[in-house]
């Protein structure tokens, strides 16, 4: 194969064929296929001989799906004897050959015959090009079918998976990465060929921009999915304040490509943005990671590895390293690397938002100051013990308790004594209750047992037992013991009542009687006094 690039201008046939003769072709001995982004002409010339009796039909097979014009000439004994146009300028449904890559037959007569053909693109200049038999096309097709048959399986898997997460879970990062991945397989699909012969074969404009459209969205949700999935509002808010004039500054450049209508300046941006988009993304990965984002540790692998595919991809069709078709694919498997290790990392954040979920239920049921449930759980954890002893008809009581004088206390020492002195009741009661009882702190100095299988004669004596220990029990200050006394209102489930909070209220009326009966004593309900101590002011109840 011989090559004549022509840097400015056209060269219409007769003039390549002349040029031909005279020696301005180059031999491709390095069997260069890769031209770049160029607006140049590329004029190869193919000489085959023929060498046996008999016609021979053969094809031109173009491995790329980047050709917006590869015109055949055939000539023989220096007479033009065929011409065929084909490429993306052609609606696909009129090419002769319904490949998805261009495939051009031409029966070879016993002979020489020399092959002129013009290529031109406004996308990367790729010309890997192959005299092959129809078998061979298949076959390749066939690989073909199977590799993005493999590809985009893949990616419809992880973009179900996170269509479905991003649903359930309401997580903008999915979201994000759904339209990322979204706008990777519409490049794709609109560079690889597949767009042209399976959705628009008659849209030429579409066949035009489809691809560049693409790989402006793909930028576009690529920088939102890194704003997103790295957390930059909490990372880095000063770079995330920026987001929106990001969108916009790209949306309008999008669009000025298009008003413009120059394909090729479109491609280059679009390509040189990509670029950018790698060192940008790496960046703020770095600058989160520094800002203690767990994640990163996840985005900047896949990152790099997505970067290398591509860069393998770019050096091929730009003709720095020699073409390779597994290499020319390093994108594409790069891609699918990159997102499946950042699916793997919204996986990982799943299992975190589950953490925090449970961490958040348990703190939800807790007292942060003593450790005991809180009212709410405690009417949770109470409510199927009160059915079940209601069912069973075995005696259960309750105990209300409530420190005295606690506001003096606090007035008198201070709120972290009276703090103390909390913690220190209710480890007491830990202490003095069974397994299978209730126990939470009801209000601010107040706290609540349900003892099931109790009647209430126990219910009093254990609360006598606990009053007792509490009045024995010293909360320090300045070096000093201040001990401090609690009253008790004890209730029994008696068959009338319908609700737990009937059970609670007459405990709070026994409650109310306690206080009222001098304080440190234990009441249960009807109203009776079962131990009394002498009352007292806490503020006399000074050192033990
Ligand atoms: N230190 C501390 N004080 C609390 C907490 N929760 C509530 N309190 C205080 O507990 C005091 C309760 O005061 P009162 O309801 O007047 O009861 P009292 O002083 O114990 O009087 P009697 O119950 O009638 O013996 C209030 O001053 C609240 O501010 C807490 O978590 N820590």
């Amino acid at each position: 194969m011989a090559i004549l690039q022509v840097t400015s201008g056209d060269v219409s046939f007769e003039d390549a064929l002349s040029r031909y003769r005279q020696g301005d072709f180059v031999p491709n001995h390095d069997g260069k296929v890769s031209f770049g982004f160029t607006r140049d002409v590329i004029w190869t010339s193919v000489l085959i001989n023929n060498a046996s009796n008999l016609p021979i039909k053969k094809f031109f097979y173009l491995d790329s799906a980047w050709l917006d014009s590869a015109n055949f000439y055939f000539v023989r004994q220096n007479k033009l004897v065929a011409n065929v146009f084909t490429g993306d300028t052609l609606p696909f449904s009129s090419r002769r050959s319904q490949t998805r890559m261009i495939s051009e037959a031409y029966e070879f007569k016993p002979g020489l015959t020399q092959v002129l053909i013009r290529f031109e693109s406004k996308d990367p200049l790729l010309i890997p090009l192959y005299l092959t038999t129809e078998k061979m096309i298949q076959r390749n097709l066939e690989i073909n079918h199977y590799f993005y048959g493999f590809l985009y399986g893949a990616f419809l898997m992880l973009l179900v998976y996170n269509i479905v997460l991003s649903a359930s879970l309401k997580d903008s990062r999915y979201i994000y990465y759904s339209l990322y991945l979204v706008s990777f397989l519409s490049l794709n699909i609109a560079y690889t060929g597949h767009g042209f012969k399976l959705f628009w074969p008659e849209a030429l404009f579409v066949q035009r921009w489809a691809m560049i459209f693409f790989l402006y969205c793909y930028i576009l949700f690529g920088i939102a999915f890194c704003f997103e999935f790295l957390k930059l509002k909490t990372y880095l808010p000063l770079v995330y304040r920026l987001n929106h004039l990001i969108y916009v500054s790209l949306i309008l450049l999008m669009l000025g490509v298009f008003i413009y209508g120059d394909q090729l300046l479109a491609v280059n941006i679009g390509v040189a943005l990509t670029s950018c988009l790698v060192v940008i993304f790496i960046s703020l990965g770095l600058l989160a990671l520094k800002n203690g984002h767990a994640m990163v540790k996840f985005f900047i692998p896949a990152v790099f590895l997505k970067a290398g595919g591509a860069a393998f991809s770019a050096a091929t069709t730009w003709g720095a390293i020699p073409y390779n078709t597994f290499l020319f694919h390093g994108i594409e498997i790069g891609m699918l690397i990159e997102m499946s290790i950042l699916a793997l990392a919204l996986a990982f954040n799943l299992q975190e938002v589950d953490k925090a979920r449970i961490t958040a239920e348990v703190i939800a049921q807790y007292d942060h100051l003593t450790g005991l449930y809180n009212r709410r759980a405690f009417i949770v954890n109470t409510t199927p013990l009160w059915e079940l002893g209601v069912r069973e008809e075995t005696p259960f009581s309750m105990i209300l308790l409530d420190i005295d004088w606690f506001k003096t206390i606090n007035d008198k020492y201070g709120h972290a004594v009276g703090d103390s002195a909390l913690k220190a009741i209710a480890k007491t009661l830990q202490q003095h209750i069974r397994k299978s009882d209730v126990l939470a702190r009801w209000g601010g100095e107040e706290f609540i047992i349900f003892l099931p299988n109790t009647s209430q004669q126990a219910a009093i004596q254990l609360a006598n037992a606990i009053r007792e220990k509490i009045a024995s029990v010293t909360v320090s200050h300045d070096g000093e013991g201040l001990s401090v006394t609690a009253s008790f209102g004890v209730a029994e489930y008696h068959c009338h009542m319908n609700k737990l909070e009937e059970l609670i209220k007459l405990a709070d009326k026994a409650l109310y009687q306690a206080k009222n009966s001098g304080r440190n004593v234990v009441c249960d309900f009807p109203s009776l006094i079962t131990l009394t101590s002498q009352p007292q002011e806490i503020a006399q109840q000074d050192a033990v």
